[in-house]
């Protein structure tokens, strides 16, 4: 299978910077793919590589097995973190003046029912909510039928509740067999979103896969937390646990004996909390600090 996107060998240098050292992967038609890393891990250099937008110093990127050209900007759609929209214009009008920048464009009514615009279609950009601008910059990323679509941080900002929504919006656009690249600081959406993900450090990849199979390959322990004060400090010491602010971590392989021995030690339970491991303790692991700045 033809990737629709291959990224091979890709570096680039600012004067002495290198920003993207040799990074290679391949992204899947109709996968989300995610990439994630620190600041200045070199996703926004390799991302505006992959869109055209600036040149890389060797490598290559390969769309459908074809070399990246000016044209490609045609045939992807992007929304930008920080697009500034025109002010005393409506939605629609918006839609409109955008529609006019391609050759083909999807039918307005789609573009307003895929993006829940109809609430807010008359309305002047400058009164749109946070959640309502997203959605809007969504529908100008996909205004030319894009198969590859690039989100940059898309739910920055956005409560809760608006970045759930819109997280429904990338499950409908990914049900069109569309390809979705997608750079977040969310461990969370990631894990949602994602069928794969490359993890950037420092300009290099430094974990690949699918969610589920970095989770695995890089742990086999659930953690257990208990309020600090009911942990006696010999038991903390005698087995290694971790003192966290007021609680304590326990990693543990068996949770079942490890209830066991707590019990039989006659620790209290009240307040425990077992979690299984995800992308931010991944992320913690691989690069010693969290994605979330
Ligand atoms: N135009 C430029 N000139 C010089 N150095 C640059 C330029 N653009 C990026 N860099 C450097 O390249 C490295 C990678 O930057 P990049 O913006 O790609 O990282 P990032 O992972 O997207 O970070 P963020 O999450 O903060 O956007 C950084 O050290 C940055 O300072």
């Amino acid at each position: 299978m033809i990737a629709a996107v291959s990224v091979q060998s890709l570096s680039k240098y600012y004067k002495d910077v290198c920003a993207v050292d040799k990074v290679s992967f391949d992204v899947l038609q109709g996968h989300c793919f995610g990439l994630l890393g620190p600041n200045g891990a070199g996703k926004t250099t390799t991302i505006e590589i992959m869109e055209g937008i600036i040149s890389a110093s060797s490598g290559q990127v390969l769309y459908q097995g074809q070399l990246v050209d000016s044209q490609i900007s045609q045939q992807i759609g992007i929304q930008f973190q920080n697009t500034a929209l025109q002010d005393f214009l409506t939605v629609k009008e918006t839609l409109n003046l955008f529609a006019a920048f391609y050759q083909n464009t999807v039918a307005q009514e789609q573009l307003i029912e895929l993006c829940d615009l109809k609430d807010f279609i008359d309305r002047d950009n400058r009164l749109l909510s946070g959640g309502q601008r997203q959605r809007l910059l969504l529908a100008l990323a996909l205004i030319n039928d894009p198969k590859i679509i690039f989100l940059d941080e898309p739910t920055t900002g956005l409560d809760p509740h608006a970045r759930r929504n819109f997280w429904q919006l990338i499950t409908n656009i990914k049900a069109q067999n569309k390809t979705i690249i997608l750079t977040t600081h969310y461990m969370d959406e990631a894990e949602q979103l994602c069928d794969d993900i490359v993890i950037m450090d420092k300009g290099k990849i430094i974990a690949a896969g699918t969610p589920h199979q970095l989770l695995a390959k890089h742990f086999d322990d659930i953690f257990i937390y208990l309020p600090q004060a009911q942990v006696p400090h010999e038991l903390v010491s005698e087995y290694g646990w971790t003192k966290l602010a007021d609680r304590i971590e326990i990693t543990s392989k068996n949770v079942e004996k490890t209830l066991r021995l707590l019990m039989a030690q006659g620790v209290s339970l009240d307040g425990l909390h077992v979690k299984s491991a995800n992308l931010d303790d991944l992320f913690l692991k691989l690069t010693g600090h969290s994605l979330q700045a």
